[in-house]
């Protein structure tokens, strides 16, 4: 057990799907794993494995935030043995050829975090995703013929942040989406030697002031698990 995770050893699979919400989480287990069992609810935050097409797979909340996503990636891939986590999240779009419904893979996350600043003594850490996932998720989605976008994205401290101009720069600069996790996830993973993807589904867009309907994003959540777990399926 680790503060945070009341799991026993060997109760997470090697490879975890990672959504913000821990009802999301739950939703994936009940809805795409075949015998899934919850395996920690600290803090509500809840934790499940079972078997996706015969591979064991394990899906866990990580909360808003770098802060909290980094506590919870810390501790799988440093005390569950977990190596690969793919984040399935949503996001906000700032550029006019972003639209709702679009996936998005982070291939890096530009960050106003100041986390991997504290982690790279002071220097700027490129944050990337790991290649061979980032591949795999490309490629998967190509088969499916999903409409994904690869590139930058934007993890932010603040939902409600005061500096809205920054949205501008971020779409003149070719950001895809702006979300809240993945540039503390990456570098928690290759400190700990481990691999990492955040996905996301464009789910508002920021400067058309936009969002989705709530049977779109059924569907849109759906295209973006599926494609995780095909991901999670080729890892060994
Ligand atoms: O939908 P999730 O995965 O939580 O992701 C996004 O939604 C939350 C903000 O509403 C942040 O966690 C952000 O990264
Ligand atoms: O962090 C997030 C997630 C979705 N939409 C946003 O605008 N920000």
């Amino acid at each position: 057990m680790t503060p945070h995770i009341n799991a026993k050893a060997g109760d997470f699979a090697e490879t975890v799907l990672m959504p913000g919400d821990p009802l999301r989480a739950k939703y994936i287990a009940d809805n795409f794993l075949q015998g899934a069992r919850q395996v920690t609810d600290v803090r509500n935050m809840l934790g499940f494995t079972g078997e996706y097409q015969g591979k064991r797979i394990s899906v866990m909340g990580s909360g808003m935030g770098i802060p909290s996503a980094s506590i919870y990636a810390r501790e799988l891939m440093g005390e569950y043995g977990v190596k690969s986590i793919i984040r399935v999240g949503s996001c906000g779009a700032v550029s006019e050829d972003i639209n709702l419904r679009d996936l998005v893979v982070g291939m890096g996350a530009c960050t106003d975090s100041n986390v991997n600043r504290v982690r790279f003594k002071g220097y700027d850490y490129a944050a990337i995703a790991d290649f061979d996932l980032l591949e795999k998720a490309v490629a998967a989605a190509r088969k499916r013929e999903l409409n994904v976008r690869v590139g930058n994205i934007f993890s932010a401290d603040l939902f409600y942040t005061p500096d809205t101009e920054m949205f501008q720069v971020m779409a003149k600069y070719g950001v895809l989406g702006v979300e809240m996790e993945a540039a503390g996830l990456y570098s928690v993973a290759a400190e700990m030697g481990a691999k990492a993807l955040a996905i996301c589904t464009v789910t508002d867009h920021i400067l058309r002031g936009e969002a989705m309907a709530a049977a779109d994003r059924q569907t849109s959540l759906t295209d973006m698990i599926e494609l995780a777990l095909e991901c999670a399926l080729q890892e060994d």
